[in-house]
């Protein structure tokens, strides 16, 4: 383990050392695993595939957590820090596992991908590459097994797929990434490359802007008992601070416990905050009962039934995205299936990094309903998304929407939108219930034909409506004529669904040469009927 020596902590108090997560990310069999271990000083919850915990749990393919140690570099002076420790959250390469990553990739402050020299830009690749820029503003590409290559050609081969790695980061948010070359498990030797790697993580890694205020949420990844002590949960303060002795509630079991005891990397610490990984002990909680989930400030987390996100398609989606399907929507740790209904509105699009301005949403506008999710750029688009059983999650988090189950073709991609909630219902608060309140509406056309003249102003039209329709309903709706006369339903005529039409002036001459002179007649031009048209305006939401 460890290439770096282990930096000196004994006597360093734990709330000295400033803590950052960088997500290990790439393909299946890339090295993510062995460059994590190459890294670390420290092993923690499931790191490198072997944590007893998860072995006895079958859980081999998890999020892996390890650490190193080094002193605070310049730029990431904090008050009242020494220390810097990088935690490497290590997610599974493998396709089935992409819930798991979603849930790894949201509490990381720096992404590094890792690629196979020898392949490139894999699907997994490009699906972490994704959720990368979805979730973190840096990124590190890590090139690696630079042993495969044949000696006297490795120089070349590496600058050609760097080459090519830079045209491909160079269309996303990253632009530019370092790229650094490893052997991270070579056939024979030590790992190569490790120090360099380590010291341009270092320089990249951001000045943390930590979110003290507000309400305590930690994302839990694992969760054991320890003999003689209780449950320990262990992961990342995603909001808020924590302390000894405070209250904190499960919030999808609605159960409240006291903080026992906290530790940091196997140190005891009485206090944390956002962005610390944190092991919390509680009494009397059985461990069997929580896996991955969040804890919250009691009170703090809402069971969330519906609710609206502003969204985008993710450009690389090449499948259709409609209206009323349902889809995976990703939110904090949990995946699950929603309904999705689209629609837009005519502002421009919102940064969906952080929360939405408040009055985002308009109540008092109508919005137009989409059948697609495109990828227009011009306006911003909303999912209304209707879960399909209540999930935990707090009322500003990211989402994110993809196909998992897709019998496709195994190189798509599968991630289809990301976005950020901004409005919630939930069954426990029907205050937060103002889905019916949002009015977005669906233009459609019905369209009949013009049978005859009645008089100057009337016409006898068809093929509308049928005689079971009641014609009440449409009565003085606007209606236009192909010929580009205009009027409105006057109402039924006859028992057979046949209608009236009052036209706002007299019929003009171009529909008057085109429309039969007697009852018998059919059309003068029998492809071209004169055509009514009906447009309706249908609200799916709408209480106004
Ligand atoms: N030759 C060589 N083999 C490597 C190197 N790094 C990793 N490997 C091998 O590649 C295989 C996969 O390595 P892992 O570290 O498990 O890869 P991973 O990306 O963590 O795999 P998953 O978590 O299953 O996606 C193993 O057999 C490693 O020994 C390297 O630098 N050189």
């Amino acid at each position: 383990m460890a290439a770096a020596a282990a930096t000196e902590t004994a006597g360093v108090d734990p709330g000295a050392i400033l803590n950052l997560n960088v997500g290990v990310l790439g393909h299946v069999d890339s090295g993510k695993t062995s460059l994590a271990k190459a890294l670390s000083t420290v092993a923690s919850t499931a790191a490198f595939d072997k944590n007893p915990q998860s072995k006895a749990r079958g859980i081999t393919l998890d999020l892996g957590f390890s650490s190193f140690m080094l002193p605070l570099p310049a730029h990431l002076q904090v008050p009242g820090k020494e220390l810097l420790q990088v935690t490497l959250v290590d997610c599974p390469g493998h396709a089935s596992l992409i819930k798991t990553i979603i849930g790894g990739a949201q509490i990381i402050d720096l992404m590094m991908l890792v690629i196979d020299v020898q392949k490139g830009i894999q699907t997994q690749t490009a699906e972490c590459l994704i959720i990368g820029e979805i979730t973190c503003d840096r990124l590190v590409v890590v090139i690696n097994k630079v042993d495969m290559l044949p000696e006297g050609d490795r120089e070349k081969q590496i600058e050609k797929m760097k080459l090519r790695l830079a045209k491909t980061f160079a269309q996303t948010r990253f632009k530019n990434p370092p790229m650094i070359t490893v052997a991270a498990n070579p056939g024979s030797g030590s790992p190569q490359g490790i120090e360099n790697l380590m010291d341009q993580l270092v320089q990249a890694l951001p000045r943390p802007a930590r979110q003290v205020d507000g309400p305590f949420q930690f994302a839990v990844d694992h969760c054991f008992p320890i003999k003689g002590q209780g449950t320990v949960l262990t992961g990342t303060i995603t909001r808020g601070r924590v302390k000894v002795d405070d209250m904190i509630e499960v919030p999808h079991l609605q159960v409240q416990r006291k903080v026992k005891s906290m530790q940091m990397f196997k140190r005891p610490v009485t206090s944390a905050v956002q962005g610390d990984r944190l092991g919390i002990c509680v009494t009397q909680f059985d461990a069997s009962s929580m896996e991955r989930g969040i804890l919250a400030a009691p009170g703090s987390m809402r069971a969330v039934t519906a609710a609206v996100a502003a969204v985008r398609r993710i450009r690389f989606y090449k499948q259709a995205l409609s209206s009323r399907t349902k889809i995976h929507v990703s939110v904090g740790h949990h995946t699950l299936l929603a309904t999705v209904l689209f629609f837009k509105s005519t502002q421009p699009k919102y940064e969906l990094d952080g929360p939405l301005p408040e009055g985002a949403l308009d109540f008092d506008t109508e919005y137009a309903f989409c059948d697609e999710l495109d990828t227009d750029e011009t306006c911003q688009q909303y999912a209304v998304l209707e879960f399909a059983t209540p999930v935990m999650c707090s009322p500003t988090s990211l989402v994110i929407g993809s196909r998992l189950d897709a019998q496709h073709d195994a190189s798509a991609c599968r991630l289809a939108f990301h976005g950020r909630l901004h409005a919630i219902t939930s069954e426990a608060d029907p205050r937060t219930s103002w889905l019916p309140s949002i009015r977005v509406y669906r233009d459609r056309v019905r369209e009949g034909t013009v049978e005859r003249v009645h008089d100057d102003y009337t016409l006898v039209c068809r093929d509308m409506f049928t005689k079971e329709t009641d014609m009440n309903k449409f009565a003085y709706k606007p209606i236009t004529l192909s010929t580009g006369d205009t009027g409105m339903i006057e109402g039924a005529f006859g028992q057979s669904g046949k209608f009236k039409v009052r036209l706002d002036e007299p019929l003009s001459q171009a529909a008057r040469d085109r429309l039969p002179k007697s009852r018998k007649q059919g059309p003068v031009i029998p492809d071209e009927p004169v055509l009514v048209a009906l447009h309706l305006r249908k609200y799916q939401f709408a209480n106004k």
